[in-house]
């Protein structure tokens, strides 16, 4: 009950912080028109209590009586439209936008890889639209209890019996709640059918997939498997529309019934002369109202119902991010800072400096010991498979670090804990012998840098898709120009046909599209951007790469690190399967299912003959 009581208090606050002005008028126009069609009604019973010899004063109360409600009408059929719709747009925008800065703020990434918290998030998005009619939803329930209320009130007035239609027309609701309930049941069920429809269908107008999917003749394979995802959740929600239906009919008939029932005795009472004309009118025009509300009341709650569940959604999400925002731990050191990334406005609007993650430490300006992995494991969450198994690794500042192993070692999880897209699930990560656990995660990504394979192609100017790797030198020429180079990129961006400011992929007629090793390079090139980061994580970032470039980048790179780990004590950790770029590493990690199997120089593990050497040959006669 606690918790209903707060996802309506989260739903009455979005609405009003939203669009206070649309909410509140709604509500009074709503109220208004709950009114009209029972005073309506008594005011045609004044004027026929006064025809049937009650004199004029009725008769005069009960015609203004009607003008007034005329007027109410008009006044509410020319601005609820206009105040519903615009009034729902505003919180639907304010919610999408609201979910986005959730997520985005979360400093993990559990939220983006689990398949049970991405289904709730869809649902959330989904829904966004059925939370901005939550003014209307709520207050037309509203009005409708109040339509209901007034019409059993007068209907009693008449007599007692008619008080009994009140349990009956609740009947009816809880017929609509289980109705809805049903629905909705059913739905949150078929929810990964939906998402897998989804993502097939979007896997067929992808256009990188569209080469694939012809070579392999995916076509009607592709289509057979949505029709029969696609019915498989139809046939669902139909038992569930069907059951729904079946009792909201049953409860329905019965109410009639009973109303047919007290009709029929209130025309006994007035052939007794029990009961007045006027009061035969009053129940006879009132019949369906009475009706006509019940049902509106069962349509209501379970609208209400829906919108309940949305916001339980959009409470839980909040809820998920406050838990999962890595708050407490150490308060800071009093030698330690960070940095605040300054503010560009060239993604489309001014962009707000990244939420601190108060109450921990800010993330050092420079290594002087190094990084330590002190027993650390870890098991995504949702699994209980050790990825990383008892992980004990010191890498000493100023050091470059290649983590080699087979697919599936382990490699890039490592890199998403040093990054701190998660936290170990057991031991720990020690910057310079202070827990990163600790330390605020985004000063401490703001001293890191990173280049993956699997990078994003900003479809954004050059200029940007270098530039995102530090906004705040988005117009330092020069820093752009040196991260162009170490990206083994100007050449390409010189000839671009309007250099860095060309507008890249496919999706605007100027734009000017990129191989994908050409999009790999100013994605290194982004990497190389930030100032001396303390972490320079690649993840084979040279993947897409002709050796040549690669080579060469890598020379030019190793250079640069070794002066910025003078300067810094800055640690570059790359992960690759060439060893060709492995050997130049000061430190090699060979890891094989979670663990660490052999850490030393290239001369020492190719000495040691063990699972590098093997690793090494294997590659080095490939190219005998
Ligand atoms: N988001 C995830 N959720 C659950 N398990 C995951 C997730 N990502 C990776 N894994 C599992 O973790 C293990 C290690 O994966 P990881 O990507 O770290 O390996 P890797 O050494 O980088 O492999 P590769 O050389 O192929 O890139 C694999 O068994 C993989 O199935």
């Amino acid at each position: 009950m606690r918790e209903q009581v707060r996802t309506v208090g989260l739903w009455l606050m979005t609405g009003l912080r939203a669009a206070p002005f649309h909410s509140t008028a709604l509500v009074v126009m709503l109220c208004l028109q709950a009114a009209i069609a029972p005073v309506r009604t008594y005011g045609v019973k004044l004027i026929v209590d006064g025809v049937g010899g009650a004199g004029e004063g009725p008769i005069r109360l009960g015609v203004v009586v009607i003008l007034a409600t005329f007027a109410v009408a008009f006044a509410g059929t020319s601005v609820d439209g206009y105040l519903e719709s615009a009034g729902a747009d505003r919180v639907e925008r304010w919610v999408l936008s609201d979910i986005l800065r959730i997520t985005t703020h979360i400093p993990g990434i559990e939220q983006h890889e689990r398949p049970d918290v991405a289904d709730r998030l869809s649902q959330l998005r989904d829904s966004a639209r059925e939370l901005g009619w939550f003014a209307l939803v709520l207050f037309q329930l509203i009005s409708t209890g109040v339509t209901i209320v007034l019409v059993v009130a007068m209907l009693s007035g008449v007599h007692p019996i008619f008080a009994v239609l009140l349990v009956l027309a609740f009947g009816q609701v809880w017929a609509a709640s289980l109705d809805s309930k049903w629905m909705q049941d059913t739905m949150e069920r078929m929810q990964p059918y939906g998402r897998l429809v989804r993502s097939l269908s979007e896997l067929a107008r992808e256009p990188r997939a569209a080469t694939e999917l012809r070579v392999f003749g995916l076509g009607p394979t592709l289509l057979s498997r949505i029709r029969s995802l696609s019915g498989t959740m139809y046939a669902g929600e139909r038992r569930a529309m069907v059951r729904g239906l079946a009792v909201v009919t049953l409860a329905k008939t019965i109410f009639r019934l009973a109303y047919l029932g007290a009709v029929v005795y209130l025309i006994v009472l007035a052939g007794r002369g029990s009961a007045s004309p006027g009061d035969l009118a009053l129940v006879v025009l009132l019949a369906p109202q009475v009706d006509g509300a019940a049902s509106e009341a069962g349509d209501g709650v379970s609208r209400v119902g829906v919108a309940l569940r949305s916001f339980g959604r959009y409470r839980w999400l909040r809820d998920y991010a406050s838990s999962h925002s890595w708050k407490g731990g150490a308060t800071p050191a009093p030698d330690r800072v960070g940095r605040v990334g300054s503010a560009s406005d060239r993604l489309g609007g001014a962009t707000p400096a990244p939420e601190r993650v108060v109450g921990v430490g800010a993330a050092p300006v420079r290594l002087v010991s190094g990084i330590e992995l002190r027993d650390l494991s870890f098991a995504y969450p949702g699994t209980d498979v050790a990825v990383l198994d008892s992980v004990s690794l010191v890498i000493p500042a100023g050091t470059s670090v290649a983590l080699v192993g087979e697919n599936g070692a382990g490699k890039s999880t490592l890199v998403k804990l040093l990054s701190r897209m998660y936290d170990p699930t057991s031991g720990s990560i020690l910057v310079d012998g202070v827990p990163l656990s600790t330390i605020d995660p985004v000063a401490w990504r703001e001293r890191l840098s990173a280049g993956y394979q699997d990078f994003v192609k900003y479809e954004f100017s050059a200029r940007l898709v270098v530039g995102v790797g530090d906004l705040a030198r988005l117009d330092d020429e020069e820093a752009l120009k040196a991260a162009l180079v170490r990206g083994e990129a100007l050449e390409l961006v010189e000839e671009l046909p309007r250099g860095l400011e060309t507008q890249l992929g496919t999706r605007f007629s100027e734009s000017s599209e990129l191989s994908g090793g050409q999009w790999q390079r100013l994605a290194l090139a982004r990497a190389f951007l930030r100032d001396r980061p303390l972490v320079l994580l690649l993840d084979e970032p040279t993947a897409a790469l002709d050796p040549e470039a690669e080579h060469a980048l890598y020379e030019r790179f190793a250079e640069a690190s070794r002066v910025a780990a003078a300067e810094t004590g800055g640690i570059t950790v790359l992960v690759s399967h060439r060893f060709s770029t492995v050997r130049m590493a000061d430190l090699i990690v060979v890891m094989d299912q979670g663990r660490v199997v052999e850490v030393g120089s290239h001369q020492a593990l190719v000495g040691a003959r063990g699972r590098y050497a093997e690793l090494f040959e294997v590659q080095a006669r490939a190219y005998r």
